[in-house]
């Protein structure tokens, strides 16, 4: 499980149960859970979570206990009137909304020019199972570099993504390095803010962080149900 920060991290873990150990690794530090879920404050921002989540997925399949899911969680921006504050949305995609290049008719993503992926899709079965125990919305969810800050910016997204429901800064890192690794990935985010014009005080960061406990706590079954059986049709 990889959120940005510690605050994000200790409230995913409530809803673990048991005494948690920290387990300090080269490039990134976990805390595990009781009941052996590992949570990982992987960094603000794409490249961070990335290179954090890489640290910790490598380090596990040298041991010989590799993972079989890596979830990316935390607070959002969420799309109105969608994904309003306090709401939590599963994410049916993973994309990335900023890696391209800008060119005078407009934004190319970056698969059009001939590189790498823009988007992963978590496996449908899960999905579907984190919506219906806990009552999320499912979209997508957008990973930016840059916080969204102006009505025009959130419409742009909009338009490109018309599924779009909320946006995070981790969510396509977490995912670019699970899937290098063969790992399936589901991103959970909790609305503390809605996308578009910068207004700090209309943030609900304690509200979001109770909504991914609670959250979290009706997940970590399913979760751990879901890695122990086999989704053959998740694979077609
Ligand atoms: O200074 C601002 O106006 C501002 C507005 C929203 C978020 C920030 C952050 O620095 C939070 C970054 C942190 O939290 C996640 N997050 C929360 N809300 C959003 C959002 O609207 N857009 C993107 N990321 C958001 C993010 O995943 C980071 O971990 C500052």
């Amino acid at each position: 499980m990889a959120t940005a920060v510690p605050v994000e991290r200790d409230a995913v873990a409530e809803a673990f149960p048991g005494d948690a150990e920290q387990v300090r690794l080269p490039g990134a530090t976990l805390v595990r859970s009781g009941g052996g879920c590992d949570l990982l404050a992987a960094g603000v921002g794409p490249a961070a979570a990335a290179a954090s989540t890489a640290a910790a997925l490598t380090a596990a399949a040298l041991g010989g206990t590799p993972y079989g899911l890596v979830v990316c969680a935390g607070i959002g921006g969420g799309f109105l009137p969608g994904a309003p504050v306090g709401s939590l949305v599963v994410s049916g995609t993973i994309a990335v909304a900023d890696l391209g290049a800008e060119t005078a008719d407009g934004f190319l993503p970056v698969t059009e020019l001939g590189f790498g992926h823009v988007a992963h899709h978590p496996p449908e079965s899960l999905v579907r199972e984190a919506v219906r125990v806990t009552g999320a919305r499912r979209g997508t969810v957008l990973t930016v570099s840059t916080v969204t800050g102006t009505a025009a910016r959130a419409a742009e997204l909009r338009a490109r993504h018309p599924d779009a429901l909320a946006e995070g800064m981790e969510g396509f890192g977490v995912a670019e390095a699970a899937v290098a690794q063969g790992l399936p990935v589901l991103e959970v985010r909790a609305v503390s803010n809605p996308v578009g014009p910068r207004d700090r005080a209309a943030w609900r960061i304690g509200d979001a962080l109770s909504a991914l406990t609670a959250g979290f706590g009706k997940l970590a079954p399913v979760l751990e149900s879901w890695i122990q059986h086999d989704h053959p049709d998740d694979h077609a």
